[in-house]
């Protein structure tokens, strides 16, 4: 297995290099200003205010990770960018152009693969854009199959076909590698970064994963109850990240703080309680 998985890491770094020389000689320069801008941005659920005066920038093209343990205001933040959720009153700057992945790929079952990937567009086109984006996600193929004949990781991929086809300008992703088994999320991993240096939209991705995070990002923010606590920026190439992982890992890992531990705590205590619940 660790053969296996060495081979396919050195496929990964060779393919991370590429990415590397695709971005150097891109057009899209990242100093435009920010794509994204929050200004002392506060959201509340009733009197509990789960993000409080959290300032933050994306710039054109960079890929940011936001790290944080479970409660912190992640999935509020993301679909704040994603105008999902009200920012009335708020300085936010989001782009107009916005998709989102999920964890879970959220297909329409009763469509067929290309008709996923074509919701909502108009056209006289529509079909062709949606086999050019299957096509880059290698599943151009799969056209006309039902989503529920797909795998986790086909799923995955047309869910970013879908969003591809809209060419945001900024792509948000919620967990969306979470449910892959770790082969497969090796490779949605190497896709999403070559569909990134094609495309260039910022991304901002919701993980909690720390290594995933170092591997594919510019930027890596820690959220801790609705504030950024840490911020890493990554300029090595993304193939020569292996030797950083382990200082920048330990860094990060401190700010995210004990907070799963007590979760776990917290269940087990329940489950002490109620002794006979049946699994
Ligand atoms: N609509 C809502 N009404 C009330 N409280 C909410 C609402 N949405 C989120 N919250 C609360 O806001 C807090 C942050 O939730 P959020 O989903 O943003 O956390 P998260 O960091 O994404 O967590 P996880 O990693 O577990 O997905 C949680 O305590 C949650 O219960």
């Amino acid at each position: 297995m660790n053969a296996i998985l060495s081979t396919l890491q050195t496929g990964f770094t060779r393919q991370f290099l590429r990415y590397e020389d695709q971005r150097a000689s891109s057009s899209t320069a990242n100093t435009t200003g920010g794509l994204v801008r929050l200004r002392g941005f506060t959201r509340r659920f009733g009197d509990n205010a789960i993000i409080e005066g959290l300032d933050l920038d994306i710039a054109p093209g960079e890929f940011v990770s936001l790290l944080g343990r479970s409660g912190s205001g992640k999935t509020t933040l993301l679909r704040t960018l994603a105008g999902l959720d009200s920012a009335e009153g708020q300085d936010v700057t989001i782009p107009q152009t916005r998709a989102v992945v999920f964890q879970d790929a959220r297909l329409l079952p009763w469509k067929r693969v290309w008709r996923n990937v074509a919701l909502g567009l108009r056209g006289s086109d529509v079909r062709q854009r949606a086999e050019a984006a299957l096509r880059e996600v290698g599943l151009d193929h799969r056209l006309d199959a039902w989503p529920l004949t797909l795998s986790g990781g086909e799923s995955q991929r047309v869910a970013l076909a879908r969003a591809l086809v809209r060419e945001p300008q900024l792509l948000l992703m919620d967990e969306p590698f979470a449910a892959l088994d770790a082969l497969t999320r090796f490779r949605v991993h190497e896709l999403v970064l070559r569909l990134w240096s094609v495309h260039r939209p910022s991304v901002m991705l919701v993980t909690h994963d720390v290594d995933e995070a170092i591997k594919l990002s510019d930027r890596v923010l820690v959220l801790d109850k609705g504030r950024i606590v840490a911020e890493e920026r990554i300029t090595a190439p993304r193939g020569e990240r292996e030797i950083l992982t382990v200082e920048l890992r330990e860094a990060l890992l401190s700010k995210l703080g004990t907070g799963r531990i007590e979760d776990d705590a917290d269940i087990a205590a329940v489950f002490d309680d109620k002794p006979n619940i049946p699994f």
